[in-house]
């Protein structure tokens, strides 16, 4: 039998991916966690087509491309898995995951559920979070006070939202599940379900 405790050691942290509805709270929590923990966590870089919102930085929240581009970069085996979301298309390249690999850090996925289905079929071997709201009305309510959308779009995330929340409660689907009502206490069971990780990339990066 071949001997796969240096590959997977060699591969580094698990990763992990975060989904839910839009506005159940990914990007929220995904800040609180790599603002706590700097130089344990790296953020998975996502390409997108839709348009910067006031605040977001290309490079940063996303790397933001025409569907030409985007299509090219796909075509070329860029990405590990690509969506179409709202009427815009999202991927994750394959160079987003190894920049943050390379610096050996658990790298996060903020994607769709499209996207989870589609990295189960590949060997990136996360662990999947699932961040649900407390009811469709509360999520409806956030994503209006956020006021990044139109009306058009917001109704479109609502559509999806319920069909997220249906197939989340596929068993074994996620590892993971939270209900983010309180952001505190939620942000303490994210917390809590990755400790063993945060634990062993400090193991690592100390030694
Ligand atoms: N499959 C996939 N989904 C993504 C990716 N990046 C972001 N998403 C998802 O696309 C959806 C819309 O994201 P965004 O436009 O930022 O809106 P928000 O979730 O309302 O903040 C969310 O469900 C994200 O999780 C990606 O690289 N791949
Ligand atoms: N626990 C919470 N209680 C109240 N508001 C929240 C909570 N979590 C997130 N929000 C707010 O809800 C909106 C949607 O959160 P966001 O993190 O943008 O969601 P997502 O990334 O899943 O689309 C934001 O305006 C955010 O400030």
């Amino acid at each position: 039998m071949r001997d796969h405790t240096k590959e997977k050691a060699m591969a580094g942290p698990r990763p992990v991916v975060m989904s839910g509805p839009s506005g159940a709270g990914k990007s929220t929590l995904l800040k609180k966690l790599l603002k706590e923990f700097d130089g344990v966590f790296g953020f998975s870089v996502s390409h997108t087509t839709r348009s910067p919102r006031p605040g977001e930085e290309n490079g940063k929240d996303y790397h933001y491309v025409t569907r030409e581009v985007m299509q090219a970069a796909i075509a070329k085996g860029e990405f590990i898995e690509n969506a179409e979301f709202s009427g815009n298309m999202y991927g994750t390249s394959k160079a987003a995951v190894q920049a943050v690999q390379a610096k050996n850090l658990i790298c996060i996925l903020d994607i769709d559920m499209q996207g989870v289905k589609n990295i189960k079929r590949t060997d990136l071997n996360p662990i999947y979070v699932s961040i649900q709201p407390p009811s469709m009305e509360t999520l409806e309510k956030r994503l209006r006070d956020r006021k990044t959308e139109s009306e058009e779009s917001l109704q479109k995330r609502l559509r999806a939202a319920k069909v997220d929340m249906e197939i989340s409660k596929e068993p074994g689907l996620f590892d993971v599940l939270i209900i983010n009502d309180d952001l505190d206490l939620a942000y303490g069971k994210l917390k809590d379900a990755l400790l063993e990780e945060i634990q062993k990339v400090r193991d690592t990066n100390k030694s």
